[in-house]
C-alpha cells in the first residue's frame, strides 16, 4: 500500500482528471459515497444511539461489514472472553465463548462458538466453528472450522471447509440454491436498520474536502440518516466542484447552518463528519475552523474524518492545535503519510482507505512515491520476501548462515545474550557471540545453542580497541557482523569501529553504542563499503546521528529517515511506534505490527538479533530490515497476548514468541 504526501496526491488527482479525463466531480462523488458508507458501517457497529467508537486499525477498500468485530461493544469484542488483534487487515469477529483472533495483513476469521483460536497472515482467516477449533492461515484464505473439534491450517492456498454436522447441512442447502427464484436486494452498504435514530452534523470547509462532506451528506440522506450541514464559511464562498455539491445539497433541501451565524449544539447529534480541511490545509486551523474542531472534540460524539483529521499535517503526522480526534478516517484514494505516523496515527482512529477512481497504478509510475505501508503483500511482492520462512528439506545449519555478534560487557551482558538468542530464533544456522573474556564464566551455558568467542579484555570485562584484530579474523568466516548491544564505550572506539567498517567483507548491523560511536565520527570520510550497512537507531540515537533534537526527528520520521539513508548510503531502521525502514535507494516502509508492551529494556537488542539472523540467511539489507521489524512486532503482539497483561512483557518473551 502506497504512502503519499499531499503534493504527490495532488499530482495523482491532476493526472486522473487531465490525462484520463475523469471529471473531478466524479471523484468527489465517489469520495462522498465512501464516507457515507463508512458512517453507516460505524452506526451498525455501535448500534442505536452509541457513543464514540475509537480504534486504530488499517484497512483497505471493503468498507461496511468488512471491519473487525461486530456485536455489542468495541471492535473485536465478543461475548465471553476474546482477544483480537489486527495488523494491516481487518480483525475478525470474536465469537461466543472464548476466542482469540489475530490478523496480519488479511482479514481475521470469525471466532466461533465455544473455544476457537484463529490467526491469519496475509490471507483471510476462516470462521472458527462451534466447539473447539484452532485455525491459522498464512498467505491464503482459511477454511471454516466445523462443529466439534477441528484444527485447520493453510499456507499459500485456500484452506478447505472443515464442515460437519449442522454447518454442513446449511452449506449444502446454500450450494443447491434453495430459495432460488426472484430475489431483489437493496444498496446494502447504505442500509441501516435504525437510520431514523441517527442525526449527523457535516462540518463543511471551503475547499474540496468540504465538497466531499457535501456529497457524503446526500448519500447519508439516501440511507435515511438525517444530515445537517454546518458551513465553516459562508456557503457562497465555495467554488468549483465544491460549489456544485453545495448547490446539489441545497436543491435537495438538506438543512444547513453557518457557523457563527446560526445556533449550533453538536451534542444534539449522534455523530459528526469532519470535512473541514484536507490535503490543501496549510498550518494550524484558523478562525471558525479551529472553533469547530474544538467543539467537535468536546461534543463526545463519534467523528468520521474525510481524508485526514482536520488539523493534521498530512505529510508528517504532526498534529496542530486543535486537531480532530476521529473515530474513523476515510482516507481517499491513497494512504497519506501523516496517517501512519504518531501523533497523527492516534488522531485518525481507525483508518479506512477507499478507492475513488484514481488508479493506484499511477502511483507506481510516480518517481516521487517512495513510501509504503509494510504489509505481508508488500513484503512478498515488492520486497520479494518469503514470509513463510520455509526451510529446505535438504538444509543443514550451514545452509542458514552464521552470525557474529560483538557486544555485552560485565554490566550489560544481557543485551548481548538477548541479541544472540534472537538471531538464533530468527533462523540463523549458527551464532557466535564475541564478548569480553571476563564475561565467559557468567554466561557460559546461558544459551547452550550459542558459540562464544571471548575477546582479550585485560580482566576488566569491557571492550578495548585491540579486539578489532580478533573480530576481523572471526568475521572472515561469518555471514554478518552485528555490533552494539551492550557494547559500551571505550578508549579508541572510533578507530576500532572504523577498522571493522572498512575491513569486513560481510553485511554490518550497528546498534546502541556502535551508533553513538558513529554519531561522533565523521564517517563520510571512511572507505566506502562493498557490503551493506544497517543502522537501527531509536529516536535519541537518530537525533545524535543526524545532529538534530529528538523532537525534530519525531516531527517527520519518514522524511528524515529517507534523507539520511540516501545521503549516507545505509539502510536505516528508525525505531519507535510504527518503525520506519528507509533504504539507500530511496524507499521507505512503515511498519504497524507491534505492541505498546514492547517498550521494555532489551526489545531493541532482540530486533538487532532478528535482523542479523535474517541477513545471515541470505536476505538482502532491505528485506532483512523490513521483515525483521515486521516479525519482531508480530512476536511482540503475540507475547503481549500470551502474558495476559502487556505491562508484564519483557524482551525475552519476544524471542520466545518468534
Ligand atoms: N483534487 C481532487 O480532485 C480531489 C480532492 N479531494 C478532496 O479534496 C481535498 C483537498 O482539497 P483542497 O485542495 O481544496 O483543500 P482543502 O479542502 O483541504 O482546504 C483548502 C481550503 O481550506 C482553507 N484553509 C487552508 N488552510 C487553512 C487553515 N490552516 N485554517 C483555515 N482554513 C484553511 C483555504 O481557504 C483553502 O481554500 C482532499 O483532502 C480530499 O478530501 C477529493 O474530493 C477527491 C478529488
Ligand atoms: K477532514
Amino acid at each position: 500500500m502506497y504512502l503519499v504526501t499531499a503534493e504527490q496526491m495532488r499530482e495523482l488527482d491532476r493526472r486522473t482528471i487531465e490525462e484520463l479525463g475523469i471529471p473531478a466531480v466524479a471523484l468527489m462523488e465517489n469520495a462522498g459515497r465512501a464516507i457515507a458508507e463508512e458512517v453507516v458501517a460505524l452506526c451498525r457497529r455501535r448500534g442505536p444511539g452509541g457513543g464514540r467508537d475509537r480504534g486504530n486499525r488499517w484497512s483497505n477498500g471493503g468498507s461496511s461489514g468488512g471491519d473487525g468485530g461486530s456485536g455489542g461493544g468495541a471492535d473485536g469484542s465478543s461475548n465471553g472472553s476474546s482477544n483480537c488483534s489486527s495488523s494491516g487487515g481487518n480483525g475478525g469477529n470474536g465469537g461466543n465463548g472464548s476466542s482469540n483472533c489475530s490478523s496480519s495483513g488479511g482479514n481475521g476469521g470469525n471466532g466461533g462458538n465455544g473455544s476457537s483460536n484463529c490467526s491469519s497472515s496475509g490471507g483471510n482467516g476462516g470462521s472458527g466453528g462451534n466447539g473447539s477449533s484452532n485455525c491459522s492461515s498464512s498467505g491464503g484464505n482459511r477454511g471454516n472450522g466445523g462443529n466439534g473439534s477441528s484444527n485447520c491450517s493453510s499456507s499459500g492456498g485456500n484452506g478447505g471447509n472443515g464442515v460437519s454436522g449442522d454447518a454442513a447441512a446449511a452449506e449444502t442447502a446454500r450450494a443447491h440454491g434453495e430459495r432460488a427464484g426472484f430475489q431483489v436486494s437493496g444498496d446494502n452498504a447504505l442500509t441501516l436498520a435504525h437510520a431514523d435514530a441517527e442525526r449527523w452534523f457535516i462540518l463543511v470547509g471551503k475547499g474540496n474536502n468540504g465538497g466531499d462532506g457535501l456529497a457524503a451528506a446526500r448519500h447519508l440522506r439516501e440511507a435515511g440518516i438525517a444530515a445537517t450541514l454546518v458551513y465553516a464559511v459562508p456557503p457562497e464562498s465555495l467554488t468549483g466542484v465544491a460549489a456544485l455539491q453545495r448547490d446539489a445539497a441545497a436543491a435537495l433541501g438538506l438543512p444547513a447552518l453557518q457557523y457563527g451565524r446560526d445556533r449550533l449544539d453538536l451534542a444534539e447529534g449522534s455523530g459528526i463528519v469532519d470535512a473541514l480541511l484536507g490535503t490543501g490545509a496549510a498550518g494550524a486551523p484558523r478562525g471558525a475552523y479551529a472553533e469547530l474542531i474544538a467543539a467537535a472534540n468536546r461534543s463526545g460524539k463519534a467523528i468520521v474524518s474525510a481524508d485526514i483529521p482536520s488539523g493534521l499535517d498530512a505529510d508528517t503526522g504532526a498534529t496542530h492545535e486543535p486537531c480532530i480526534q476521529a473515530s474513523v478516517t476515510v482516507c481517499l484514494a491513497l494512504l497519506k503519510r501523516g496517517l501512519v505516523q504518531y501523533p497523527g496515527a492516534a488522531a485518525a482512529g481507525r483508518v479506512v482507505v477507499r478507492s475513488i477512481g484514481i488508479p493506484s497504478s499511477l502511483a507506481g509510475e510516480e518517481d516521487g512515491v517512495s513510501a509504503h505501508l509494510l504489509t505481508p503483500e508488500v513484503l512478498q511482492q515488492r520486497l520479494g520476501v518469503d514470509v513463510t520462512r520455509r526451510r529446505s528439506p535438504e538444509g543443514h545449519k550451514g545452509t542458514y548462515g552464521h552470525v557474529l555478534l560483538a557486544g555485552g560487557t560485565l554490566r550489560m551482558s544481557g543485551a548481548g545474550l538477548l541479541s544472540a538468542r534472537a538471531a538464533l530464533r530468527a533462523g540463523a544456522g549458527l551464532v557466535t557471540w564475541a564478548l569480553p573474556q571476563q564475561l565467559l564464566p557468567y554466561v557460559a551455558g546461558a544459551a547452550p545453542e550459542l558459540m562464544l568467542a571471548p575477546a582479550e579484555d585485560g580482566g576488566a570485562g569491557v571492550w578495548n580497541a585491540a579486539t578489532a584484530d580478533e573480530l576481523l579474523r572471526l568475521s572472515g568466516q561469518r555471514d554478518v557482523l552485528a555490533i552494539g548491544p551492550g557494547l559500551g564505550r571505550f578508549a579508541g572506539d572510533t578507530e576500532w569501529l572504523r577498522r571493522l567498517w572498512e575491513g569486513t567483507a560481510c553485511p554490518l548491523v550497528l546498534d546502541a553504542d556502535a551508533l553513538n560511536i558513529l554519531a561522533e565520527a565523521d564517517y563520510s570520510g571512511w572507505a566506502q563499503r562493498k557490503h551493506p550497512v544497517i543502522l537501527t537507531p531509536h529516536p535519541g540515537e537518530m537525533a545524535r546521528l543526524a545532529g538534530r533534537s529528538t523532537a525534530e526527528v519525531q516531527a517527520d520520521r519518514i522524511g528524515l529517515a529517507l534523507a539520511y539513508a540516501a545521503e549516507h548510503q545505509v539502510t536505516l531502521v528508525l525505531k519507535g511506534a510504527h518503525t520506519v525502514i528507509a533504504t539507500s535507494e530511496g524507499q521507505a516502509y512503515v511498519n504497524t505490527t507491534g505492541h505498546p508492551g514492547m517498550g521494555t529494556g532489551g526489545a531493541g537488542d532482540v530486533l538487532t538479533g532478528v535482523i542479523s539472523g535474517l541477513l545471515a540467511q541470505g536476505l538482502n539489507a532491505a528485506q532483512a530490515a523490513a521483515f525483521g521489524v515486521y516479525l519482531h512486532g508480530e512476536a511482540g503482539e503475540k507475547a503481549a497476548c500470551e502474558r495476559g497483561n502487556p505491562a508484564s512483557l519483557i524482551a525475552g518473551d519476544i524471542i520466545e514468541a518468534l
